[in-house]
């Protein structure tokens, strides 16, 4: 089976994309299972830039194809905080808990109505000697008054999306992976896999 491997330390990311890829008989490996690989530092400014870095770093050292995720949480009321910092927005130790009660807490006394936000998804594709390609996906919906949920990751318990009740982490994986920013990524990306396999 074709590998692709992914530039991400992080295992709800990582579940997802093995999920995806299986649709294509591709195997995605996640840096958890190549533990010799570096953490690359997300200084960039953008999605765009973060992913850019992580993929292209791990490209460079295995000269072979990497896609990397850059994803967040855009908030209307916080101005679009937390964005690209979501991961730490609480503190460098990347704390989920930490992070939704940060959210919930700058968000109280905010009706629902001005509760808006989306999950973004920015994939970069970086191959040795080639323009690094990008590709966007967007989930929009609002933010709960209380986290429900025990399924996903992140932001998944205080996120509702668009046409639900439940949040994502009350949803089966199977509709999540439906829905998310990041299956609207792969369905921009789902062109090129299907193409040019020869590029993972
Ligand atoms: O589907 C999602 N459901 C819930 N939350 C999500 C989702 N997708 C991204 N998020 C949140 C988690 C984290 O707070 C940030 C991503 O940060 P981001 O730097 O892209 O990932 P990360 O540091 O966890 O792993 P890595 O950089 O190794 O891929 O947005
Ligand atoms: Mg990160």
């Amino acid at each position: 089976m074709k590998q692709i491997i992914i530039a991400t330390k992080n295992k709800g990311k990582a579940t997802e994309f093995k999920e995806f890829f299986n649709a294509y008989d591709m195997a995605a490996v996640s840096l958890n299972e190549r533990e010799e690989l570096p953490d690359v530092e997300e200084t960039g400014e953008t999605f765009e830039q973060n992913a850019a870095l992580k993929a292209e770093t791990i490209a460079n050292i295995l000269s072979q194809p990497v896609l990397a995720d850059d994803s967040g949480l855009i908030i209307d009321a916080l101005d679009g905080r937390p964005g690209v910092y979501s991961a730490r927005y609480a503190g460098e130790d990347k704390n989920d808990q930490a992070n939704i009660n940060k959210v919930l807490t700058e968000l109280e006394g905010v009706p629902q109505k001005d509760r808006t936000a989306r999950f973004i998804c920015v994939l970069a594709v970086a191959r040795p000697n080639t323009e690094t390609q990008f590709y966007q996906g967007i989930c929009n919906g609002h933010i709960s008054i209380a986290p429900s949920g025990k399924n996903g990751f992140g932001y998944d318990p205080i996120f509702i999306p668009d046409g639900y009740q439940e949040t994502m982490a009350e949803l089966s994986p199977k509709v999540k992976n439906q829905i998310s920013h990041r299956k609207n990524a792969i369905l921009q990306l789902e062109e090129t896999i299907r193409k040019n396999r020869s590029l993972y």
